[in-house]
């Protein structure tokens, strides 16, 4: 009769590459020994995704953040794989991940096609902002998300990246309180203010480097052909148009269902439930 193990044998077949995501080093280390032995047959690469390389993997993709969607995740850490030329299109990836809390608890099988290459790993590594940048504005758009101004459920615009050309394309509400300062988003001072603003009408402008350029400004792309989810409006569909006309990220938080958006190229490429984080 046959086993579990055999029933099961199948999820782990013939797989191109197999990826860990933040494993312990002796979880690790186990597939490392097991590559040194028999070479007979053509071998599955093994990649490490982590927040940090702390196992001293070789080939390694790194998480700029933890991503609880396990699917975001694996898509990130797929598509790291294919920048770095260990997958292409159409092979079989088996990864091995933490869904809940803690070691690998699961294994899932996918096939690198568009339904996981959703350009996850661009947003943050081929946008014009530092990867940090698009870090430290999600977590600030997650942050308020969770909390709201003053409990209640607030709504935000952050333009990351391409400032200049994101200035040409928007006018002042308002004045800029950002006009004269120097400061960069990631400083918890900074963070606070960004939340007060945010209770105010427009979009944050914010540079490649990180620093706040201006609040308070309604932007006027071109928003011809871009698709935003059904039943959301003119925040969303600013935010999404301004980065098919300019090469800049949009980060959008909504008043209405809650959840945090990350659009690049005129794309919706990342949808985060702050709730979850
Ligand atoms: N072109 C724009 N540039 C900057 N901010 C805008 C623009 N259009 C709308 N907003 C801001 O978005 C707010 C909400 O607008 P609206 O309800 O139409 O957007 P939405 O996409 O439905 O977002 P939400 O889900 O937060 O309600 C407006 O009060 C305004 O502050
Ligand atoms: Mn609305």
């Amino acid at each position: 009769m046959a086993s579990l193990t055999d029933h099961l044998a199948e999820l782990v077949e013939d797989a191109d590459a197999v990826l860990l995501f933040s494993p312990t080093a002796s979880f690790h280390d186990r597939f490392v020994a097991d590559e040194t032995g028999d070479r007979s047959e053509e071998r599955a690469e093994i990649v490490v995704v982590a927040p940090a390389n702390d196992v001293d993997a070789d080939p390694f993709v790194e998480l700029p953040i933890p991503f609880r969607d396990v699917r975001d995740r694996i898509r990130f850490g797929v598509e790291g794989a294919m920048e770095a030329d260990l997958v292409t299109e159409g092979d079989e990836v088996v990864c091995v991940v933490s869904v809940f809390e803690g070691e690998s608890d699961a294994v899932i099988r996918v096939t690198v096609d568009e339904t996981v290459h959703t350009g996850i790993y661009d947003l943050f590594v081929e946008s014009r902002a530092d990867p940090s940048v698009i870090r430290d504005v999600l977590e600030v758009a997650i942050e308020l998300g969770k909390k709201g101004q003053k409990g209640k459920p607030v709504g935000a615009l952050f333009v990351v990246g391409d400032a200049g050309k994101v200035m040409n394309k928007s006018r002042s509400l308002s004045y800029n309180p950002f006009e004269k300062s120097h400061v960069h988003v990631g400083d918890p001072i900074v963070n606070v203010m960004l939340k007060e603003f945010s209770r105010l009408d427009g979009a944050f402008v914010i540079s490649d480097s990180g620093k706040i350029v201006s609040a308070y400004r309604y932007l006027e792309p071109a928003a011809e052909g871009v698709d935003i989810p059904k039943g959301l409006g003119a925040r969303h569909m600013a935010g999404g148009a301004i980065t098919q006309d300019t090469n800049a990220t949009a980060i959008v938080l909504s008043e209405s269902d809650g959840l945090v958006r990350a659009f690049k190229g005129g794309r919706l490429v990342l949808e985060i439930d702050p709730e979850e984080y």
